[in-house]
């Protein structure tokens, strides 16, 4: 398994990496990465950059001794240093005459169903007007009980977000070891290895440096949540040449985590865990079955009756006779459009709401069943 087919990638490069272990915001590296992007760029992929290194470099920009442990102070150094981040960035791509676009996103941007299909498209937006989006934590505005933490994570969820093939991790290390080297001198490379197997967590360590947050834990973690939205992940250095190119030609380069779900597979699962669920439609017998045994989609005709409010595009619970939930999916109606519809043939929709778009009021590609 390699990178060699991937047309959209997630390439997240950390603190460390982009300010010189926090000596200040390393030009060099980034202007080489952007090369490198460029080039891809070139062959069709699509490349969404997720970069780290504003607490890092406002603190330096401040003249701090050290990074702090006050919230308060973490977040004033990351509204600093994220305005050299995206000057930096956007000097690097100009020698291609490319632009850049600072996308700040916080966990409730990708939880939250609307705000998630917002960022969504915002980012699909930029990609076909050729932009490079560089995303950050929005540092600034999150407190700790909110805060994703790391960029690991946040580079996993915007994997999921557009739908990417692969997450590149670039850090400080080769890849992952089955301990961390920095304290093994013996510890073993790994070259591949499934994202859910389960010695992975056991192998990763913390952080190696001050600048860096999460170590190779979260970015295990990382490539297990990529994993499940049907992403390869590779975590390799940043400063091995010409690591995206020889990557997207399908040579091996530091650690691939293999995911082993499919693309769609994948989407159901992640329908079924992980937005928050509108209202619900309860469905008879006969539309059970043809959910549960055959796979179809869930018709109109089948709805009994619709539960609490909903948009066109919103996930919704489907429930059977019995008020148990069998499944859940996107509903093409809005819940007033719906209760218009309920017990009606597809032919008999436009008639009754005076327009008509599918005639599913949840198609099976967008339904995932509860088992
Ligand atoms: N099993 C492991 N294999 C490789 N690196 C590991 C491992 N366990 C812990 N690490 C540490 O993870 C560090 C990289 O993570 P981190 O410091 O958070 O960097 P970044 O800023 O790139 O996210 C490495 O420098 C290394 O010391
Ligand atoms: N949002 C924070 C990054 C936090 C983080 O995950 O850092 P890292 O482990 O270096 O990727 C910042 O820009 O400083």
């Amino acid at each position: 398994m390699n990178l060699a087919n991937a047309k959209r990638i997630v390439m997240k490069v950390g603190s460390s990496l982009v300010t010189a272990e926090g000596r200040g915001i390393d030009q060099a590296a980034l202007d080489n990465w952007a090369n490198q992007i460029a080039a891809i760029k070139r062959t069709g992929v699509d490349v969404i950059l997720v970069s780290s290194g504003a607490i890092a470099e406002g603190v330096k920009r401040l003249g701090w001794a050290k990074r702090p442990t006050a919230i308060n102070e973490l977040q004033a150094a990351a509204a600093v240093g994220q305005m050299g981040i995206a000057q930096a960035y956007e000097r690097a791509f100009s020698a291609h005459q490319l632009h850049t676009a600072q996308i700040l996103l916080t966990h409730e941007d990708l939880s939250d169903r609307t705000r998630y299909l917002n960022a969504r498209s915002t980012l699909n937006t930029l990609l076909a007007q050729n932009i490079v989006p560089v995303i950050n934590e929005n540092d600034t505005v999150t407190t700790d009980e909110i805060k994703l933490g790391d960029n690991d994570t946040l580079g996993a969820l915007v994997t999921n977000l557009v739908d990417a093939d692969a997450l590149i991790i670039l850090t400080d290390q080769r890849g992952l070891y089955d301990s961390d080297p920095r304290k093994n001198p013996q510890a073993q490379f790994i070259h591949e290895i499934s994202a859910v197997h389960p010695d992975l967590e056991n192998m990763a360590g913390g952080a190696g440096t001050g600048v860096g947050t999460g170590g190779m834990y979260t970015k295990v973690l990382a490539a297990k949540r990529a994993a499940l939205s049907g992403a390869s992940t590779v975590v390799a250095s940043g400063r091995e040449p010409q690591v995206l190119q020889r990557l997207l030609q399908g040579e091996s380069v530091g650690t691939l985590f293999t995911s082993e779900f499919s693309r769609v597979n994948a989407r159901k699962q992640w329908l079924l865990g992980h937005i928050q669920i509108s209202g619900s439609v309860n469905v008879d017998a006969g539309a059970e079955r043809a959910l549960l045994d055959k796979h179809g989609s869930l018709l109109p005709v089948g709805v009994v009756r619709v539960n609490g409010h909903f948009h066109r595009g919103e996930l919704i619970a489907v429930l059977n006779e019995d008020g148990k939930e069998i499944a859940r999916g996107l509903a093409n109606y809005s819940s007033a459009e719906t209760a218009k519809i309920v017990r009606c043939h597809a032919d008999e929709i436009a008639a009754r709401l005076g327009f008509a778009f599918e005639d599913e009021l949840i198609h099976r590609d967008n339904l995932a069943l509860h088992r």
